[in-house]
C-alpha cells in the first residue's frame, strides 16, 4: 500500500508537471481524495500523505465512523494533521480542487456503485473555483486508483448502477442516457504490478494508464515468464501484454512452450501445414498465409490450389510447395498422411470452395484455422459449421465475420463486453474463437480466455491493412503445425501469433503491407532467441 500510494502521487506529478511549480507558491495545488472502506481507500490516504508532504492542500473525504483494519488503518493514522478530513456530506463544501482522487473502490468492488458515491464526484467538481487561481486550474483532473470505482477489471465494464428510486419515468430516461451520471470519467488511471484485462477492454482502453511496480515478483509489465506458466484451468483469464526488453529468456521459454521445436527434427517432424487457396487471380491471400506459416516455424507448407490456379501460384512461390486440389474427396484422401498437422482455410478461398472444403478438412481432425470465407460462407446457417467443428479448431473472425456467425451476440457488442461475448461464441461453437481488432480477445469453449491489446505504447495502426488477417491465420497455422498432435495448445498458439503479429507490424512501422509481415518474423525471432 505504501508503494502503491507513493506511485499514484508520483504519477500525478509526472502527468501534470505544471503543479510542481505551484508547490511552494501562495496558491499551492489542491487535492480532494475520496477514500473508501477498504484497501483502495488506504492507498488514497498514502497519496494524501505524499502530496501533503510536498506542500499540497489535501482534503480527505471518507465515512468518518467507519473503522479501517490492517494497512488501511495504519495509513489513516499516518495522515498528517495538515490533511483535512471530512465526511462525504461535505463533498459540496469548500473550493474546487485541482485534482480529485478516486480511491473509493478498486478490485474489491463487487457490486454497482450506489448513486450516493457517484454524486460525490459531481458535488466536488461543482464547488466554486478558488478565486485567485488561473482559469486552467478550474477544471479538476480525476485520477483513479487501480480503476474508476464501480468498474469490473475482469470484464472491462462498469457494473451497471441501480438508478435512484426517486426518479420518475422522464428523469429515469435522462439518467440512463447520460453516461456521466452513471460512470466516473477519469483522466488518469494508476494501477499496480500489471495491467488487468479491464484496463484494455472497452471503456478504459483509450485512457491514460500508468502501471506502478509495487515489488511483486514479475515486475511491472514484464510478465512473459508468467505467460509460459499459464494456469490452464477453465475460466482463467490473462492479459497477453508482455513488454519486450531485457527478458529474452522469458520470451524464449514462452515461444518454446507454444511451439514444440525439436533441435534434431527433420522438416516433417517440424510439422507440415496446408493452406487452401482460391481460384485463378484469388490466390494472394493464401500465399501470404502460407508464407507466414513457413516463416514462423512449420517445416513444410503446401498451398492446395484448384488446377486452374496452379500455373499462377507456381509462378509466385519458391520455398512453398504446391499441389492441385480439385475436390473435397481428394482432401479427405490427404488426411491419411500423418505428417499433415495443420490446415488453414478461408483467405481468398471463395464461398463455394469453402463450403465444399471445410467439412472435409474438419473431418481430418487436424489443428484447423478457419478465417474469412471459411466463416462467412456459413452465414445462412452457422450451425452447419458448428456441427463439424472439433476441439482443435480455431475461428478467427473480425467483427463483420463475428456478426455473420453470431448475429445475436454481435447485436450486444456495443453494450456488453467483448470478452463475455467471445467466451459465449466459443462455447456455442465448441472451438476456440479469436475476435480480431486493436484489442483481440481469444476464448476457449471452457471459458479460459486471453486479451491482447495493441494499444498505447504497443499501438500498431499499420495492421489495419488489407490482408493482415490472412497473415495472422497463417502464423497461427504455422505454430500449430509445430505442436505435438497429442498435446496441442490452440489458445497458446493464437496468443503467441497475435503478439508476434503486432510486434512485426511495429518493427516495420509506417508503410506496412500485409505481405511484409512474414518477412519481419526472422528478426523478431532472432531478438527472442538472442
Ligand atoms: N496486491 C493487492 O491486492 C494490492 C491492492 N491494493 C489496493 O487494494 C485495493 C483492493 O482493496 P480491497 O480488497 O480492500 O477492496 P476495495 O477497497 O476495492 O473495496 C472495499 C470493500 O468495499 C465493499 N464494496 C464492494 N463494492 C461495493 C459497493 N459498490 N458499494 C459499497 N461497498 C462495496 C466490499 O466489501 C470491498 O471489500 C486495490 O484496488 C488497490 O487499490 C494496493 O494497495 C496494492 C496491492
Ligand atoms: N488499428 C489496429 N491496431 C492493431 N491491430 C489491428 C488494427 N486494425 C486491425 N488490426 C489487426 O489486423 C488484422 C486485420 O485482419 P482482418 O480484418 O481479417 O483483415 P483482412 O481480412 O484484410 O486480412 C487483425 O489481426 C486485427 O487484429
Amino acid at each position: 500500500m505504501a508503494r502503491a500510494g507513493a506511485g499514484v502521487a508520483a504519477a500525478i506529478l509526472r502527468n501534470w508537471p505544471q503543479f510542481l511549480e505551484l508547490e511552494s507558491s501562495a496558491e499551492p495545488p489542491c487535492a480532494v481524495i475520496l477514500c473508501g472502506p477498504g484497501n483502495n481507500g488506504g492507498d488514497g490516504y498514502v497519496v494524501g500523505q505524499h502530496l501533503s508532504a510536498r506542500g499540497w492542500r489535501v482534503e480527505v473525504l471518507r465515512e468518518l465512523n467507519h473503522s479501517h483494519e490492517g494497512a488501511a488503518a495504519h495509513a489513516l493514522a499516518n495522515l498528517p494533521a495538515a490533511v483535512e478530513q471530512h465526511g462525504f456530506a461535505m463533498a459540496a463544501t469548500g473550493h474546487r480542487p485541482d485534482i480529485i482522487v478516486d480511491a473509493l473502490f478498486g478490485i474489491g468492488c463487487t457490486r454497482p456503485l450506489g448513486t450516493e458515491y457517484l454524486a460525490l464526484f459531481g458535488a466536488v467538481a461543482a464547488r466554486p473555483p478558488r478565486p485567485a487561481t488561473a482559469r486552467w486550474r478550474h477544471i479538476p483532473k480525476v485520477v483513479a486508483v487501480d480503476c474508476p470505482s464501480g468498474f469490473d477489471l475482469d470484464r472491462g465494464v462498469f457494473l451497471a448502477p441501480e438508478p435512484p428510486r426517486s426518479l420518475d419515468q422522464e428523469a429515469l430516461t435522462e439518467w440512463s442516457t447520460d453516461e456521466s451520471r452513471r460512470h466516473i470519467a477519469t483522466d488518469l488511471c494508476v494501477t499496480f504490478h500489471l495491467p488487468k484485462p479491464g484496463h484494455v477492454l472497452s471503456a478504459l482502453s483509450g485512457q491514460r494508464l500508468e502501471i506502478v511496480d509495487i515489488g511483486l515478483p514479475g515486475g511491472a509489465g514484464k510478465d512473459a515468464a508468467a505467460l509460459a506458466d499459464l494456469p490452464k484451468q477453465p475460466h482463467a483469464l490473462r492479459l497477453v501484454d508482455p513488454v519486450r526488453g531485457n527478458r529474452p529468456k522469458a520470451f524464449q521459454r514462452w515461444f518454446q512452450s507454444v511451439t514444440h521445436l525439436d533441435k534434431a527434427a527433420h522438416k516433417y517432424q517440424r510439422g507440415h501445414a496446408i493452406v487452401l487457396s482460391g481460384g485463378l487471380g484469388q490466390g494472394g491471400a493464401a500465399r501470404m498465409a502460407a508464407r507466414a506459416a513457413l516463416r514462423i516455424g512449420a517445416g513444410a507448407v503446401t498451398i492446395a490450389a484448384p488446377q486452374s490456379a496452379v500455373p499462377e501460384t507456381a509462378a509466385q512461390i519458391n520455398a512453398l510447395m504446391l499441389r492441385p486440389l480439385p475436390d473435397s474427396y481428394t482432401l479427405r484422401g490427404w488426411m491419411e498422411d500423418d505428417r499433415l498437422r495443420a490446415l488453414c482455410l478461408g483467405p481468398g478461398l471463395g464461398h463455394k470452395r469453402a463450403q465444399e472444403m471445410v467439412p472435409a478438412a474438419l473431418w481430418g481432425k487436424r489443428a484447423t484455422v478457419l478465417d474469412a470465407d471459411a466463416l462467412s460462407c456459413f452465414g445462412e446457417d452457422p450451425q452447419v459449421l458448428f456441427n463439424h467443428l472439433h476441439e482443435d479448431c480455431i475461428l478467427t473472425p473480425h467483427e463483420g465475420e463475428f456478426r455473420t456467425l453470431f448475429p445475436d451476440l454481435a447485436a450486444e457488442l456495443h453494450q456488453s463486453d467483448r470478452l463475455t461475448l467471445t467466451r459465449r461464441a466459443a462455447e456455442r461453437a465448441g472451438a476456440v474463437v479469436l475476435l480480431k481488432g486493436p484489442v483481440t480477445v481469444i476464448a476457449r469453449p471452457d471459458g479460459c480466455a486471453s486479451v491482447h491489446p495493441a494499444l498505447r505504447e504497443r499501438a500498431a495502426p499499420w495492421l489495419a491493412t488489407a490482408g493482415a488477417g490472412d497473415v495472422l491465420a497463417g502464423m497461427i497455422t504455422g505454430l500449430l503445425a509445430t505442436q505435438d498432435p497429442h498435446h496441442r495448445d490452440i489458445l497458446g498458439a493464437a496468443e503467441l501469433a497475435v503478439w508476434m503479429h503486432v510486434e512485426a507490424a511495429r518493427q516495420f512501422g509506417p508503410g506496412l503491407l500485409a505481405e511484409d509481415l512474414p518477412d519481419e518474423l526472422p528478426a523478431l525471432m532472432r531478438a527472442l532467441f538472442a
